[in-house]
């Protein structure tokens, strides 16, 4: 059984209930511990993974949240800056799946995060344990 962490950024809290509980899911039916630690957003989730990780205690994290569009450029630097932030953590071998869904507008987001439409918290989590095995398959 791996222990996975969910990293959440508690930005729209109906919104992350719904990623979370698609992650959650998809962590238990595969017969693994789901773990949540909340974050203010987006920005802070690669830092968190990072002082996780050091720990030792996790086998796979998943990364959730919700950016959206606002008025100004702090869109384009929240979405792009999280995401090379996790990826980078990706590349130095930590099994991640990134579930923070980038959208126009909230309409957008919700057909994201409910686990009965298209549930990309449940699919983030599925892509976390795919990366435990590849790197246990490598190990
Ligand atoms: N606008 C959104 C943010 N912005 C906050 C940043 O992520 C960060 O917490 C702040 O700049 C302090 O370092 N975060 C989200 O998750 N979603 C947004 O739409
Ligand atoms: C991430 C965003 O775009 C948003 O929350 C910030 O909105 P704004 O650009 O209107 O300050």
């Amino acid at each position: 059984m791996a222990r996975v962490l969910i990293v959440e950024a508690r930005f729209y809290d109906h919104l992350n209930d719904m990623l979370i509980a698609g992650a959650r899911a998809a962590i238990e039916e595969a017969g693994h511990q789901a773990e949540i630690v909340t974050v203010p957003g987006a920005l802070e989730i690669p830092g968190a993974i990072a002082l996780a990780a050091e720990t030792g205690r996790y086998d796979a994290y998943v990364a959730l949240g919700v950016v959206i569009r606002g008025e100004t450029y702090h869109f384009e630097i929240v979405a792009n800056e999280s995401a090379r932030g996790v990826m980078a953590l990706t590349m130095d071998g930590l099994p991640i799946g990134n579930g923070i869904l980038t959208t126009e507008d909230e309409a957008q987001a919700i057909r994201r995060a409910d686990p009965g439409q298209l549930d990309k918290g449940g699919g983030a989590a599925l892509a976390a344990l795919a990366m435990l095995k590849l790197r246990e398959r490598f190990a």
